[in-house]
């Protein structure tokens, strides 16, 4: 792999932005009119939108207002979906995030076509390494042009948090929070099973035009306020900050950001 470059001269990255929504259904309907923003100012950029998704809760939110859209704001044709991290599992395994995210998504929406999502080869998952060689191969190829020896610049990341502070599956205190030199790295160890994955690293997240970390629910509470108040303790999530001119978004609901001190901004598009 080409050596990476940083994409942009060194400035501060610019202050997450909280949102705070009544219920996870009207974080959905929101998160579906910024994700829609995000395909359209990236198509009229260059005429397709490139999206990665996690798995865990996000699917199923991320889904609901999109996939019965009648207003054809929905461009299908022109997504390209990746993974911000995958289990080493077959892709029909119940604990595969593309397996997870077809049963949500994809499969209910018919103009969505299977190579436009970009999932790991199933062949080679007995090599951690290969796997995530070759899922850096496909990124590659898909930002292939001017961008071919930098850091892919995805229109749009969407990330969970797990309980203990963990996104994508990069896990507090482990050694892939400073991984520098590869986008997609293999973890044998992940605390929380699987064990084998592969997963985006910060050299990947930290140069996407947007971010958004999507937290419904109680149980998210105490991690959100530690990641936004407390960004000293370095958590996984603490650590996503896109290189300007990027932006990251926290889209939680009220059960979420209950105790977060953080400032919450009015969403607007
Ligand atoms: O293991 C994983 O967990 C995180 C968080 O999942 P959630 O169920 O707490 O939302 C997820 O973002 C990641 O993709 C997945 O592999």
């Amino acid at each position: 792999m080409a050596p990476m470059k940083p994409n942009a001269p060194s400035q501060a990255p610019s202050p997450p932005i909280l949102y705070s929504f009544k219920d996870s259904d009207d974080l959905s309907k929101n998160l579906a009119d910024f994700v829609i923003k995000a395909q359209n100012e990236a198509i009229e950029r260059r005429n397709k939108f490139t999206l990665a998704t996690s798995g865990g809760s996000l699917p199923k939110m991320l889904a609901k207002y999109l996939i019965n859209r009648t207003d054809n704001a929905v461009r299908w044709d022109k997504w390209q979906i990746f993974f911000a991290d995958e289990r080493l599992v077959p892709l029909s395994h119940e604990d595969s995030n593309y397996a997870l995210c077809d049963q949500e998504f994809f499969s209910k929406v018919p103009e969505l076509k299977r190579e436009q999502i970009h999932t790991i080869d199933e062949s080679l998952i007995d090599d951690a390494e290969e796997v995530a060689d070759a899922y850096e191969k496909q990124l590659a190829g898909a930002f292939a042009g001017k961008e071919s020896v930098r850091n892919p610049v995805f229109d749009l990341i969407l990330l969970g948090m797990g309980p203990d502070g963990h996104t994508c599956s990069l896990f507090p205190d482990h050694e892939l929070l400073t991984e520098q030199s590869r986008w997609v790295a293999p973890i044998e160890d992940s605390p929380k099973p699987p064990p084998r994955r592969i997963t985006f690293t910060y050299p990947v997240l930290n140069h996407a035009h947007r971010l958004a970390f999507v937290l419904a629910g109680e149980g998210k509470q105490e991690m959100l306020a530690k990641s936004l108040d407390e960004p000293e303790r370095g958590l996984p999530a603490s650590r996503v900050k896109p290189a300007p001119p990027g932006d990251l978004y926290y889209f939680t609901d009220e059960a979420a950001s209950k105790t977060v001190q953080y400032a919450k901004s009015e969403f607007k598009l």
